[in-house]
């Protein structure tokens, strides 16, 4: 579905915290161009952006990879980690070698990066076979059914609070020690139609994102009130998740990115290679360059 280029641009917004530092200080209503926010777990936000209902989003990382073609990516914003995130987690309820050899693992239905990360990490590195299967994030559902459930963003950080006294496996970290690499769980992606009829609004709210993640990163305080607030838990909580926490994308986090594509590729989740290409290379911030005289 093609959109009404009269209309303005829509952006999707993760409704998990882990988005907080970059839109905190974002205010589409002050900009020229008025962009529309739309909010869903991120899940749904691969959909819409897929299907034209929106403009841009940040995106699970593998909904990036899956239809590269039809997007540009957005320099240097991402959700990424390089060693624990805290919110992508793997509850057991059986120990680990019991999950690997053909145990059940319900995974979130909100996610579509980690699900794939959980394949990689079970099977590559384990050299396990488990039984996946999809189910609504509710931990103590999920565990009735399954021998391990995958949550991840609030869900995840809300579940680990209540813990029954589950094993967790954080993926990230997991990730983190199996490859030394960073980790990049959500990338902003524009369609390519919308960057190429409206190239100077996405340049708008692109340099706004930027800035509102500046000011975040200048000074956490005002994002950490508003998780208590609205979320709860406690400050050093946040603190620790928001340090955790990377909304960066570069060498580092594209040579991560690079390489969970592959293994997804090597295992058939991912159905080609993916080459990952920054607005730069595709925008206006790329004019030809003279031609020599
Ligand atoms: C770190 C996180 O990153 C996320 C994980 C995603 C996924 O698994 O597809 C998508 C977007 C991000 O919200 C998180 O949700 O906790």
């Amino acid at each position: 579905m093609n959109r009404d280029r009269t209309e303005p641009i829509r952006i999707g917004r993760i409704d998990y915290t882990n988005v907080w530092p970059i839109f905190h200080h974002f205010e589409p209503a002050r900009l020229r161009c008025a962009p529309e926010l739309v909010r869903a777990m991120p899940a749904e936000l691969n959909r819409r952006l897929r299907e034209g209902e929106i403009d841009m989003a940040g995106i699970s990382s593998f909904a990036y990879g899956l239809n590269s073609e039809d997007y540009v990516l957005l320099p240097n914003l991402s959700v990424s980690a390089r060693g624990p995130v805290q919110s992508i987690l793997l509850f057991l309820k059986s120990p680990l070698e019991k999950v690997l050899d053909g145990g059940r693992i319900a995974m979130t239905t909100t996610s579509a990066t980690s699900v794939n990360l959980l394949k990689i990490l079970m099977e590559k590195f384990h050299g396990g076979h488990p039984v996946y299967e999809s189910a609504e994030p509710d931990l103590e559902a999920m565990l009735k059914q399954a021998d391990a459930a995958l949550l991840i963003g609030d869900h995840a950080i809300r579940a680990s609070w209540k813990s029954r006294g589950y094993e967790v496996v954080d993926l990230s970290d997991s990730w983190y020690r199996f490859t030394g690499m960073w980790m990049t769980f959500a990338v902003w992606a524009v369609r390519r139609e919308a960057a190429a009829a409206k190239p100077a609004d996405i340049m708008e709210i692109y340099e706004a994102l930027v800035a509102s993640k500046r000011i975040s990163y200048g000074d956490m305080r005002p994002v950490i009130a508003h998780a208590l607030r609205t979320v709860g838990g406690t400050e050093a909580y946040w603190e620790g998740y928001f340090g955790g926490l990377n909304h960066d994308f570069g060498a580092g986090q594209r040579e991560g990115l690079s390489l969970f594509f592959k293994y997804a590729r090597e295992l058939g989740y991912m159905d080609k290679d993916v080459s990952i290409e920054e607005w730069r290379s595709a925008g206006p911030v790329a004019a030809p360059a003279a031609p020599p005289q």
